[in-house]
């Protein structure tokens, strides 16, 4: 199943188009007031959940639960005949430490285990493991968030990370998906470093259908403006603006994403609506770093999790929840487009524990 929340837009009534301004690179034209939105294109009070056949479901978690099987198994084979006693609490914390999920979230599992043992009284390895089920649940529940379409028109979305982490291909398999939920999608191709990177977001967007403003040269900001500014005039439901791998000890190209958000903001008061990081599951504790570091420079309000499909262990996920707990909108377990799917704590507990 692969849902988005739509809804009614909140901003006030629309006000006319600001004549579009010419991309420049350093300052854009004098910001428009008041925010020009226009009526978003259709609206829905309620989850629009597109029915996936069962067998794709079961195909995705199969996949999920192949990626998670390293946590899987030594989160769950300690607790096969074993006594609850110390042994078992710290051979849990090196499965919990092992997995990821970084020394402040064991540690907090840990405890909040041990109160719950002493207080249900419990006396079955099996019923801690259920225990920490339930922990685990509580724990990553808040991470579970939809993407909400439909309240700005465009919706303006700044997709950043780290080389490699997946971006280009994040935004490829939400734009389909995005088409499937009848919004229509424009791509600006902010990776103006990477000639390449251009390229193939052009070619992709002639063979979906979906419109891609890219620059020979330039500035990334101006063409995320461009793009936005085109997206207005054209209707466009959705803006996705990709934008060049960078990490986050690279000062200057964090200024730079800085400055992408605020030239945004410019050509409509009200975007960036959403500033997505894509993390590779595979970066472990490192992907916590990432999670904070763009969080302090952007203000994050959502996360992709891709590559779950690999040698990534998931605990990191715990660790997010604890230090930093921005929605994990998707989750990624492969190349194909359903491999991209809502994070759902249920399922990857389940993937998790069993
Ligand atoms: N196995 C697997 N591979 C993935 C997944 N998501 C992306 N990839 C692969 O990861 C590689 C890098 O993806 P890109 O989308 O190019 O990453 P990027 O962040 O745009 O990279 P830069 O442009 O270098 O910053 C590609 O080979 C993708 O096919 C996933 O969920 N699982």
């Amino acid at each position: 199943m692969f849902s988005f929340f739509k809804k009614k837009p909140q901003e006030p009534a629309p006000a006319p188009e600001a004549p579009v301004a010419p991309v420049s690179a350093e300052v854009v034209a004098p910001v428009p007031a008041p925010p020009a939105e226009a009526p978003a294109a259709e609206v829905q009070a309620e989850i629009v959940a597109a029915v996936t056949p069962i067998e794709q479901k079961q195909s995705w978690m199969a996949r999920l639960k192949v990626g998670l099987s390293k946590t899987s198994s030594n989160l769950t084979t300690l607790f096969v005949g074993a006594k609850i006693d110390d042994d078992l609490y710290e051979e849990l914390e090196s499965a919990l430490l092992v997995s990821d999920a970084g020394v402040d979230a064991t540690q907090f599992l840990l405890d909040a285990l041990k109160r719950k043992v002493k207080a249900d009284k419990l006396t079955e390895a099996e019923q801690v493991k259920t225990a920490l089920r339930t922990l685990l649940l509580e724990m990553l529940t808040p991470l579970q968030k939809p993407l909400v379409l439909g309240q700005h028109q465009p919706l303006v979305m700044m997709i950043t990370g780290v080389n490699g982490a997946g971006k280009t291909t994040t935004i490829g398999k939400l734009a389909k998906h995005m088409q499937a939920h009848h919004q229509s999608v424009l791509l600006a191709a902010g990776d103006t470093f990477r000639a390449a990177a251009r390229e193939q977001l052009t070619v992709w967007g002639q063979r979906n259908n979906v419109t891609v403003i890219a620059q020979e040269s330039g500035d990334p900001a101006a063409v995320a403006f461009d793009a936005v500014h085109s997206a207005q005039a054209r209707g466009t439901n959705v803006v996705m603006v990709d934008t060049a791998g960078r990490l986050p000890t690279q000062l200057h190209l964090m200024e730079e994403l800085k400055k992408i958000k605020r030239v945004i903001t410019k050509g409509m008061a009200t975007a960036p609506h959403e500033i997505l990081l894509i993390i590779d599951g595979n970066t472990g504790q490192n992907a916590l770093t990432q999670v904070k570091a763009f969080d302090d420079a952007l203000g994050l309000t959502g996360l992709v999790v891709t590559k779950l499909d690999g040698t990534a262990k998931g605990g990191v996920l715990a660790a997010i929840a604890r230090a930093r707990p921005i929605p994990v909108y998707f989750i990624g377990v492969g190349e194909q487009i359903e491999d991209l799917q809502p994070f759902n704590a249920q399922e990857f507990v389940e993937a998790l524990l069993g």
